[in-house]
């Protein structure tokens, strides 16, 4: 599929003093599979809302092939943003039964696909005439995926799209997106927290922290930056030297550290150490989930 790229620069959205997004530089290439990943409060929605013009931002800029999104029919028909349910009371859609929720889709998005959709109701054994307030969490994650395939948007974000999924039909879903991917080329968006096997679907990662974008990376070249070295205190700070330390964890004289370094480098340095790489997990919880330390 022959697209257009998605551009935000300088976006900043803050809810009263917390900074949702801070000035968030961002270029989404056509035909990607794209990992957002960040604790929780990072940004993750509000960065999906913001790209697709479903939220006015304060300061910064979204265009789409050149174009500004905000209020641009043309553009809008091009992005699909299928956001989590949650069942929660005062919620306007959870009143819709499911056939009603996708009529919605079809009515929303020009391109909608409503065989496809069909098809997928039956795959995650969806009843079509259950009321949304009704289903359960992996349900309702069931239905936003459909949305999301079924919209067949050249550019399409799913906010956690297997929150509430089994492994065994997060796998369905890993496995249909990249049928879809491989038949459309299409540019796919996904907010998750659980990276295990999402490490191996996402060929870019971004990261967000505090509403701040800190990685925005092809999966390899990110998991290639960073290793995790251990052996005695002294032999692993001399290996580390020089590099930034995001972790230490020290039993006795056994110190581990989760280094920004590549493996090779470290071994390289000929010490007595052990030096592993890292999961895309790892890497993120050396990125966000401890303070940095110096060396
Ligand atoms: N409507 C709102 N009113 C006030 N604060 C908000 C609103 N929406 C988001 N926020 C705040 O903005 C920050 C970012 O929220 P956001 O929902 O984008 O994070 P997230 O990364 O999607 O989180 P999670 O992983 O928990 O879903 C949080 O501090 C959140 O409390």
């Amino acid at each position: 599929m022959d697209g257009k790229k998605l551009q935000a620069r300088g976006l900043c959205k803050t809810y009263g003093k917390v900074k949702a997004l801070d000035q968030v530089d961002l270029t989404l290439e056509p035909g990607h599979i794209y990992g957002l990943i960040g604790r929780n409060g990072a940004g993750k929605t509000t960065l999906l809302a913001a790209l697709t013009a479903q939220l006015p931002v304060e300061s910064g800029t979204v265009t789409y092939g050149g174009e500004p999104v905000w209020e641009n029919e043309k553009a809008l028909a091009d992005l699909c943003f299928s956001r989590e349910l949650s069942g929660k009371l005062g919620s306007s859609v959870n009143s819709l039964r499911v056939r009603e929720y996708l009529k919605a889709g079809r009515l929303f998005y020009p391109h909608w696909d409503a065989a496809y959709a069909e098809k997928l109701v039956a795959q995650f054994g969806l009843d079509p005439k259950k009321r949304i307030s009704a289903m359960s969490k992996g349900m309702m994650s069931a239905l936003t995926i459909v949305l999301a395939l079924a919209s067949r948007a050249p550019i399409t974000m799913m906010d956690e799209p297997v929150a509430g999924l089994d492994i065994v039909a997060r796998e369905d879903f890993y496995r249909l997106l990249l049928e879809d991917y491989a038949a459309t080329g299409r540019t796919f968006v996904i907010s998750t927290h659980i990276l295990e096997e999402a490490a191996t679907v996402f060929e870019r990662v971004l990261i967000l922290k505090e509403g701040r974008l800190i990685e925005d990376c092809d999966t390899d070249t990110l998991l290639a930056q960073f290793c995790a070295v251990s052996g005695r205190d002294d032999a692993v700070a001399a290996a580390c030297e020089g590099y930034e330390v995001l972790h230490t964890e020290t039993l006795g004289r056994q110190t581990m550290c989760t280094v920004r370094a590549p493996a090779e480098e470290i071994a390289a340095r000929g010490l007595d150490v052990d030096c592993d790489v890292l999961t895309l997990q790892k890497v993120f919880v050396a990125l966000c989930g401890h303070e940095r330390e110096g060396m």
